[in-house]
């Protein structure tokens, strides 16, 4: 694999014997064919361990049935399935659909509308999406564009009750899965480019009553850091440095959003989530370390308190949100046994974490990367590359990864079977210019102009297996446009993920060999998932339907001409409205 000017890593744990990488049981329990979270399970595997539908019999897979969200706009959500109910999430107007898998055609148990604000649309960043809901103990939950975290009772679809905690008129928007752990509704927003500050709240999953709130910015008592925290590095060590690293009251437009992933380890009864990138995008702006931007925090779940900060990307020059998912593993490290996090960054490295400090044991490119040079593993600091360095009235070229990072909030899947992680990513560059702006409640806070283009080969996307001991890719599958769907990986050591022209494909978990695909209606940018169906049989679902920020393009029918549309992604994506239209169709998959 090409990495710009960044060697591959010497292969160090081949010589290590050492148990099989593996996720902690109290995070991820054995399978039940149900589909509960998005993640599939507290440590993020996204691996099922059905196995009827295997590497042989994969080729064999046809449609058992499909049915139409009624909303063209990008498809994210990751469809749930409890017991013989199917649930799904769709973009705004975040319609939620129960399906009855018990019966011929699963037909409609019912439909819940929530009627959001309509101008929460012309806030949203990147597309109107929603990234599913939660089930946990009767109820589903799930986030409205307009900033409402809302839970039904998942037999009737009746509303039980609606906390609204977004505001539209600052820019403020949710678009992430909730997490539900130890009975708290755990949510964040969106606005990190409308200078909205970041937050995650945890609210009752009886009522609704909001627990606590815990800022990306601002005074550590806003930040929830109290005597508990104990960061690993001393960068990230000191009173107010949410306040400290910023200009004066800059911290109070700086983004942070949270807007993408939560794990949570039972054993040590915490949660990890990242922050979101600084805002405004020009680094000038902004001078200092802005914490607790683009970072990691591990939490206490019932107080919101934290225990440790992990900085990706100090002073991020280009939007390189650090909201990814996590995948909580247990494996062998230079010979000694380690609680492990790992994390496919948007910065473009893989990141492995010890999850009980912070501890960055490794960060390895897993793409071109030229905007840094590594990661110094003494202090935990990016390396950042002086040659990208972004700022007011300066045009940088050929800057990777782009502002979509090396990978998006496009989650990966591991299987403990093969000790590889999927991950579906992109592979694209980027020229930026800095310029000024001024804050004005609920416009665009951004300072920056962005021109995205192909990365090194052409190929816009990539699907790769990453085999993280030897910390070095084992396979990688090129695709046309950016991967920008999530993955799913089964015990059958099949590997389903879809594309942008709107593929559903199935690939070997050893080799990633093609399989299988389908054609759907539209490009797909979902999350696909198992589970066994009320009849004992595996199934296999996706939603189909192009959109988000790669997919802007076709769904908010952008003009190609317009080179800075979507924040500049559309120059890369030009061609995108010739190979598929906006859509929104729910897939079900099963053997002949
Ligand atoms: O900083 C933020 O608040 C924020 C929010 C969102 C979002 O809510 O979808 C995205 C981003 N940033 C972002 O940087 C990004 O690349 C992105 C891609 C997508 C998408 O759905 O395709 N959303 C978002």
């Amino acid at each position: 694999m090409l990495l710009l000017g960044v060697p591959l890593p010497a292969v160090a744990s081949e010589t290590l014997p050492g148990p099989a990488i593996s996720p902690p049981t109290a995070a991820a329990p054995p399978e039940d064919g149900q589909w509960t979270m998005p993640a599939k399970n507290y440590a993020s595997t996204r691996y099922s361990e059905l196995a009827e539908i295997n590497e042989d019999n994969v080729k064999n897979l046809e449609v058992a049935f499909t049915f139409s969200t009624g909303v063209n706009k990008g498809q994210e959500a990751a469809p749930l399935v409890v017991g013989s109910t199917m649930y799904i999430v769709t973009p705004f107007p975040n319609f939620v659909y129960a399906l009855d898998l018990a019966k011929p055609g699963a037909p409609m148990k019912w439909k819940y509308e929530p009627t959001p604000d309509l101008a929460a649309q012309g806030v949203a960043c990147c597309d109107v999406v929603n990234r599913g809901a939660a089930f946990s103990d009767g109820r589903l939950f799930f986030n409205t564009l307009d900033g409402h975290t809302i839970a039904l009772d998942a037999n009737t679809g009746k509303p039980i009750w609606n906390a609204h905690l977004g505001n539209i008129n600052i820019g403020e928007t949710i678009t992430m899965a909730p997490l539900v752990v130890k009975g708290k509704v755990l949510v964040g927003n969106s606005g990190g480019e409308m200078g909205v500050r970041g937050w995650v709240k945890a609210l009752d999953a009886g009522d609704g009553h909001l627990i606590w709130t815990a800022f990306a910015t601002g005074p550590d008592e806003d930040v929830l850091i109290g005597s508990d925290f104990k960061p690993y590095y001393d960068g990230d060590k000191g009173k107010d440095l949410g306040v400290t690293t910023w200009p004066p009251d800059a911290w109070k437009i700086g983004g942070g959003n949270m807007w993408g992933w939560i794990s949570y380890d039972p054993d040590l009864d915490l949660i990890f989530h990242g922050t979101g990138n600084p805002g405004p995008w020009n680094p000038d702006l902004r001078p200092g370390d802005n914490k607790w931007t683009a970072g990691i925090f591990a939490r206490d779940p019932d107080t919101g308190a934290a225990k440790w900060f992990y900085q990706w990307t100090p002073h991020d020059l280009h939007d390189y949100d650090g909201i990814n998912e996590q995948i909580l593993l247990d494996m062998n490290w230079r010979g000694k046994p380690r609680k492990v996090l790992v994390r496919p960054e948007r910065n473009g490295y893989i990141y492995i974490l010890d999850r009980t400090t912070g501890e960055v044991l490794s960060a390895t490119p897993y793409g071109p990367v030229n905007s840094s040079r590594g990661v110094d593993l003494k202090t935990g600091r990016l390396i950042v590359n002086p040659d990208k360095q972004t700022g007011t009235g300066k045009v940088v070229r050929n800057i990777c990864p782009t502002a979509s990072g090396l990978k998006d909030w496009q989650p990966s899947a591991f299987s403990p079977k093969t000790g590889l992680l999927y991950i579906p990513h992109n592979n694209l560059c980027m020229d930026e210019e800095g310029v000024e702006v001024n804050y004005i409640a609920g416009t665009p806070y951004v300072g920056m102009n962005v021109r995205m283009v192909p990365g090194p080969g052409g190929n816009r996307g990539a699907f790769t297996a990453w085999d993280i001991a030897a910390e070095r890719p084992a396979w990688s599958i090129k695709e046309n446009f950016p991967v920008w769907s999530g993955a799913v990986v089964t015990a059958g050591n099949v590997v389903f993920y879809g594309t942008m022209e709107g593929w559903f494909k199935a690939v070997s978990a050893k080799t990633g060999a093609l399989l299988w695909q389908f054609k759907t209606s539209s490009g797909i940018i979902g999350q696909p998932i198992t589970y066994r169906g009320p009849d004992g049989h595996q199934y296999v679902a996706i939603l189909s339907g192009v959109g988000g920020w790669a997919g802007a393009i076709a769904s908010g029918d952008l003009d190609p001409r317009d080179a800075t549309a979507a924040l500049g992604f559309a120059n890369a994506m030009k061609d995108l409205k010739t190979a598929t239209t906006a859509g929104g169709t729910l897939y079900v998959f099963r053997l002949r």
